[in-house]
């Protein structure tokens, strides 16, 4: 692997084996959490993949991390695409601001070219950091508040199967098994076995978790909510009850979810239900009597990076209309500059004159079809040659129901 020399006397290269827990710890304290115990990390290690982990150094002594694990995205028309899942980032607090992250990212991007992810993918603690690396926020999902002595379901809300709890040691085998199925929907990623080492294992070992799994007409798992109960440190109310977090909340239809959703707020002594990465088109508030009774928040989901632009623009289908030339900027990895036609039946490079100028980042936006080209030109992210490029590009991009991931890590 070679190493990248910066100016700031920081190296970057992948982490050796016996070098992944201090990189776990680097990353725990940035987020300021303690490091893992012995038996936490004797799970967390399985959830690291050393030629995935690259690090910053300052000689020997590694100041910042970044990892990814492999996996694969559902996009628009159906086709997977392979995907980095990028995540424990961090950098030592007195190392901050000295490009750390910057040559970590590059190194992590050239890495995945060279690998043949097409597409990096990550959850951002703050959004002020990653367009600069090309990363543009190409999904949005709510954080959706139940009130849970408030909620009633409306009585023509269909039941369609039966909710268990499961035993501890079924979970993992039984939502790993049946995660697959539920793949299908745009924007939906691969959970392979270092994801569920690292966010299932670890969790249900150092949390109380538990899951709740919808069993179908047919019998078998096609959903399940994820959820811990927690007190509310903010209610001064004694007599409060504690509240409902809903941390993976997956169903194959909205029979399922029908069915998840009347179990959440079934469940006694609990003032809210508080579930994380919803969709943004779930029908919560029409399901209940009283809507007053859900609060929600929009929430920036997915951001991707573009890494193979032609393989990414190829690989999903496209809406009517004229074809468009956009010509994409990539300062980061320039061999996905340039001219691009797409149209209904596909892409192709060009030298033809662009209606629209974007950079990466804004290419990324546009891809799952969740923000409108003349949205983003308004705000000024797009440089517009000819205006009627814009309905036109918006018509390309359009897809059905609002690309969703729905997977944390
Ligand atoms: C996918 C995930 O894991 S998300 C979790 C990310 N980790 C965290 O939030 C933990 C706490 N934060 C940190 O560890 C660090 O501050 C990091 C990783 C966010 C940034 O690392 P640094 O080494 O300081 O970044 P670096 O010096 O390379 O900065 C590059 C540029 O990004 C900017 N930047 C860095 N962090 C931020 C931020 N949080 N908000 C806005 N801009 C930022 C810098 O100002 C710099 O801008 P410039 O190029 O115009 O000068």
């Amino acid at each position: 692997m070679t190493q990248t020399l910066l100016p700031t006397g920081l190296t970057f290269h992948a982490v050796a084996e016996d070098g992944l827990r201090g990189a776990n710890d680097i990353f725990r304290a940035a987020l300021h959490i303690k490091p893992a115990s012995d038996e936490s990390w004797a799970i967390l290690k399985d959830g690291y993949r050393a030629d995935r982990t690259f690090g910053a150094f300052d000689g020997d002594r590694q100041v910042g991390t970044a990892m990814s694990f492999p996996s694969a995205l559902t996009v628009p028309g159906g086709a997977t695409l392979t995907a980095a899942g990028v995540t424990y980032v961090g950098v030592r607090s007195d190392y901050r601001r000295r490009g750390a992250l910057t040559g970590m990212m590059r190194a992590q991007l050239e890495d995945c070219a060279a690998r043949g992810d097409v597409l990096a993918v990550l959850h951002a603690s703050e959004p002020g950091i990653y367009s600069r690396f090309g990363y543009g926020l190409t999904m949005l999902s709510r954080t959706v508040t139940v009130r849970s002595p408030r909620a009633v379901l409306r009585p023509e809300v269909p039941v369609s199967g039966v909710v268990r709890l499961l035993d501890q040691d079924e979970i993992v085998s039984t939502l790993e098994a049946a995660y697959p199925s539920l793949q299908s929907r745009v924007g939906a990623m691969a959970r392979p076995s270092e994801w569920w080492a690292f966010v299932y294992r670890r969790r249900l070992h150092d949390e109380f978790t538990r899951v709740a799994a919808h069993y179908g007409a047919e019998g078998a798992v096609d959903g399940w909510v994820t959820y811990q109960v927690v007190g509310d440190e903010s209610d001064d109310d004694p007599r409060g009850q504690p509240n409902l977090r809903v941390l993976d909340f997956q169903a194959a239809d909205q029979g399922a979810a029908n069915d998840l959703w009347r179990f959440l707020i079934g469940v006694d002594l609990i003032d809210d239900v508080v579930a994380y990465l919803r969709p943004t088109d779930d029908p919560i508030e029409e399901m209940l009597v009283d809507s007053f009774a859900v609060r929600s928040e929009r929430d920036e989901e997915l951001w991707l990076r573009m890494v193979d632009v032609p393989a990414a623009l190829a690989a999903r289908t496209y809406g009517t209309g004229e074809p468009v030339v956009i010509e994409v900027v990539d300062s980061l990895l320039p061999d996905n500059s340039g001219r691009y036609r797409v149209g209904p039946h596909g892409t192709e490079r060009t030298t033809d004159a662009p209606a629209l100028t974007v950079t990466a980042s804004v290419l990324a936006m546009l891809y799952f079809g969740t923000y409108r080209a003349g949205t983003l030109a308004g705000i000024g992210q797009v440089s517009v040659a000819d205006p009627a490029a814009l309905p036109a590009v918006d018509r390309l991009f359009a897809v059905d129901r609002p690309a969703w991931n729905g997977t944390m890590f």
